[in-house]
């Protein structure tokens, strides 16, 4: 049976890589700055740009009507961030926003593909690095066309764990990051980490550069490339209490393996974040 979604895929592949180069020739100008949800959380005019490059690109190629498009910026400009059964583009044109207007080297375009709301594909491509991951469901997951595989490190004590601060600073949900986070260090591991993307953080795990990256308050944009690449390089996901991962749900724990993950969420202080698919929004 011919293969419907390799299409989608290498143009997926091909869109990133173009995003990517217009993010590099963005950043050797001056970068104006505004602010969204807090005076912390940063949009540039490169994603909203980006965004609409790679969203025309592919609405050009495969047609308006037949697939969804979730985007970082056309949601935050009121768009609907509702999953449904038709095929959907999830994308964050500048992952990793707060780097970009600083100049730290961690900036990816993200862009993955769902059809009757199962993951199919992902594509991150890290482009200060210039290094594509991308992986399809049961086909492995690649970076620069290498297999790559997560660490098989089972001992906590011997691990590297990623986790970062996000965007609400108030002060109880700040308390509860750093008290996991020291809880997480002390017991103890070799080394907190945290590159400033999800995206990253995921390939990060993908390649079993570190153990696990774990983080509640990121958005479905942020982790549903690197979902797939992290299940796909062999390791797992789920949600912040144990229980099954739910894209929309803004809570993730991603680790090379069950052993890691869950001594992990032993430690992890939830607090609530609203979900993406959260009823105010209306349907695609
Ligand atoms: N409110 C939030 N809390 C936590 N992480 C967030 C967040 N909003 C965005 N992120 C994403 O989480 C990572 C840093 O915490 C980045 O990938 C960032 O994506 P962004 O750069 O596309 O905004
Ligand atoms: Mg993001």
């Amino acid at each position: 049976m011919e293969d419907p979604w390799q299409k989608p895929y290498d143009f997926a592949v091909s869109v990133a890589r173009k995003a990517g180069a217009e993010i590099r020739k963005a950043g050797e100008s001056e970068i104006k700055v505004c602010t969204k949800s807090s005076t912390v959380d940063l949009v540039t005019k490169t994603d909203e740009r980006v965004e609409k490059i790679i969203i025309g690109s592919l609405k050009e190629e495969f047609g308006e009507g037949t697939h969804c498009f979730i985007g970082e910026e056309s949601v935050a400009k009121g768009e609907s961030c509702i999953l449904t059964d038709k095929p959907t583009w999830i994308i964050d044109p500048v992952d990793g926003t707060t780097n970009f207007v600083h100049g730290f080297p961690f900036v990816a375009v993200s862009i993955a593909f769902a059809v009757n709301k199962q993951l199919e594909f992902g594509v991150i491509y890290s482009c200060l690095e210039d290094k594509m991951y991308k992986a399809r469901r049961g086909k492995g997951a690649f970076c620069d066309d290498e297999p790559i595989q997560v660490s098989d490190v089972k001992d906590i004590n011997k691990s590297i764990i990623i986790s970062e601060h996000g965007t609400d600073r108030t002060p109880e949900k700040v308390k509860k990051i750093f008290s996991t986070m020291q809880k997480i260090l002390c017991i103890p591991v070799h080394g907190l980490r945290g590159s400033g993307t999800a995206a990253t953080n995921m390939c990060l795990v993908a390649t079993g550069a570190v153990e696990a990256f774990f983080e509640i308050g990121i958005h479905c944009w942020d982790i549903a490339a690197g979902a797939v690449i992290v299940q796909e390089a062999g390791g797992i996901l789920l949600d912040v209490d144990g229980g099954p991962f739910d894209l929309m749900s803004r809570r993730m724990v991603s680790a090379n393996n069950d052993v890691i993950a869950k001594r992990i969420i032993k430690e992890i202080e939830i607090f609530p974040a609203e979900r993406d698919d959260a009823p105010v929004q209306k349907k695609c």
